[in-house]
């Protein structure tokens, strides 16, 4: 077996699914296991299943349908466990049997109930009995972060001999540091006769928010199996994220150096990790939080103005490694109140605007009001500061009048007086809502019927005084033009806008230009 290779073992499916509301179908775990199996992890920790008919069906499909990483299932150190994972991983081509035992005092005293002498013969038992359905069997002692290290040695030893092949080390309770940690998987690798011919495995839990940590300094100690779950799903506070784990080797491979063989290699596509936490969090509704390693919706995105302007000169500045490698798209450039201009600039050439030095340092000027009000400023709000603040177009359509009627049993009616080049004209109409309605009433009065591509609405302020800021996206022959409206009332915030576009349109026919992917 190299040396140099990492095997990414991971138990979404059984560790990650013990998360107190993270409980899966059937269907939805085959359909996580398939995307685990094209990730590339090596080992598919598919259930524990003794504990229910609905695990036990789980694993056996996972078994028997999921092709090319090896296949395993939870058992306790019981007959009647190992008994039934050799049952439902039978289909597998690759199976492994996974069982355990507590070592810890405080397990084997409270839960157990049981001297060290019988935790070591029930283990042996469990790995011989486990041997009688597979060749490939992982032994744990479980909460081995808080176990005697004398202890874990003479258990370790003797599962050896009764055929254990993989050795996996918990911190079970989250409770070990990372140089700790380390410093077991070490004294183990020195000290367990017969570990030689084992894979050493870390499995840490998150407690203390150092599991990755921990499992990387294993590593660094010589564990060459890592258990790991998609998005750091798990007990608690969770197992080590796999897409963590993973991208840390990737990308700092020649530190956990090995005998000089140069770095550490994996089975991982590492293209596939996006759609795997994506579909894991889909599938169990534990939402990503934004700032999260690897995978929050801010790891590739940058705002600040200093940033911004160093990614702009060379991605590596502020990037470790590229969103590409994730299977990201690309990296999010988000305007906000910490924009500086060139990262303004820059959206403005991406938008096709070529504005001129004077023309940018007034939209500049605008956009950083604007920001200190929004979180996030959208390519919407740049179409229409440049609209506001540098091209002022003459305003052909003026609205001078709307009343709207809507309610429960009512059918929405819109009444509009629209001032045209000097003259004003009524027009009445129904719609779908309210909004719908204003909008034929002003499509009737200018005879003009652009087709409308988006609108949106939202609150600029705060409180029950919001105002309300309407943006809509008209096309027409093809082009497309962006209008804005403001108010307290939300139907004539929409009408505003609606009207702006109109003007937007009109302006751009009149002049005939040539114009930007936004039309000013
Ligand atoms: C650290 C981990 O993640 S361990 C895995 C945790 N996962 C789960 O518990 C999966 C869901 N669990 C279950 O479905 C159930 O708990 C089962 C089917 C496993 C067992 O259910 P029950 O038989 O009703 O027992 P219960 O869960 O209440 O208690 C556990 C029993 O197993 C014993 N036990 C716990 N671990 C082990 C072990 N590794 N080997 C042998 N016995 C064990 C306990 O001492 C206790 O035995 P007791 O009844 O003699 O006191
Ligand atoms: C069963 C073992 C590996 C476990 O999940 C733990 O100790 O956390």
């Amino acid at each position: 077996m190299p040396d140099d290779k990492v095997f990414i073992f991971d138990t979404t499916l059984r560790d990650g699914e013990q998360s107190p509301g993270a409980s899966l179908s059937i269907p939805q775990k085959l359909e996580i296991a398939q995307q685990l199996a094209t990730l590339g992890v090596d080992i598919i920790e598919a259930g524990f299943p003794v504990s229910s008919p609905a695990q036990f069906e789980a694993t056996r499909l996972v078994a028997e349908q999921v092709q090319g990483p090896v296949i395993t299932g939870l058992a306790r150190a019981k007959d009647v466990d190992i008994e039934a994972a050799g049952k439902a991983l039978a289909p597998a081509a690759n199976k492994r049997i996974h069982t355990f035992i507590a070592t810890s005092p405080i397990h084997m005293k409270h839960k157990l109930n049981k001297p060290p002498a019988e935790v070591v013969k029930m283990a042996v038992a469990a790995v011989q009995c486990a041997r009688q359905f597979v060749d490939d069997v992982e032994f744990s002692p479980e909460d081995a972060g808080r176990s005697e290290v004398p202890f874990l040695i003479e258990i370790l030893a003797a599962v050896i001999e009764a055929g254990a092949t993989t050795l996996n080390i918990p911190d079970t309770v989250g409770y070990m540091l990372p140089y700790e940690y380390g410093q077991l998987i070490a004294t183990l690798k020195r000290d367990v006769p017969g570990i030689d011919r084992c894979v050493i495995s870390t499995h840490c839990h998150n407690d203390l928010g150092v599991a990755v940590a921990n499992s990387l300094a294993g590593v660094q100690n010589g564990a060459r199996q890592v258990e790991c779950a998609v998005n750091g799903l798990g007990e608690r506070a969770g197992n080590a994220a796999l897409e963590e784990i993973v991208m840390a080797i990737h990308t700092r491979a020649n530190f956990f150096t090995d005998g000089g063989s140069g770095g550490l290699t994996m089975n991982i596509n590492t293209k596939e990790i996006y759609r795997t936490s994506q579909l894991v969090s889909q599938l169990t509704g534990f939402v990503i939080q934004p700032n999260k390693a690897i995978v929050g919706a801010n790891a590739f995105a940058h705002e600040s103005g200093i940033h911004v302007d160093g990614i702009l000169k060379e991605r590596s500045t502020y990037e470790i490694m590229t969103p590409e490698t994730i299977g990201l798209g690309g990296s999010r450039m988000v305007l906000g109140r910490h924009t500086g201009r060139h990262g303004f600039a820059d959206r403005c050439r991406q938008l096709g605007y070529k504005l001129k030095d004077a023309e940018l340092e007034q939209a500049y000027a605008r956009f950083l009001e604007i920001a200190d009000k929004k979180k996030e400023v959208f390519d919407e709000d740049v179409a229409a500061i440049i609209n506001d603040e540098v091209r002022v177009v003459s305003q052909v359509y003026e609205l001078k009048y709307l009343h709207v009627a809507s309610g429960t049993g009512t059918l929405p009616t819109a009444s509009v007086r629209i001032r045209i080049a000097g003259q004003e004209r009524q027009a009445a109409a129904c719609g779908d809502g309210p909004v719908d309605a204003a909008y034929e009433a002003i499509r009737e009065a200018t005879g003009l019927s652009p087709k409308l591509e988006n609108y949106s609405i939202r609150a600029v302020t705060g409180g029950k005084e919001a105002m309300g800021e309407a943006t809509v996206r008209i096309i027409d022959a093809g082009r497309t033009f962006i209008g804005r409206g403001a108010s307290t009332d939300i139907i004539e915030a929409s009408a505003k806008a609606y009207v702006d576009a109109i003007n937007r349109m009109t302006a751009a026919q009149e002049t005939n230009g040539p114009g930007p992917k936004a039309e000013l």
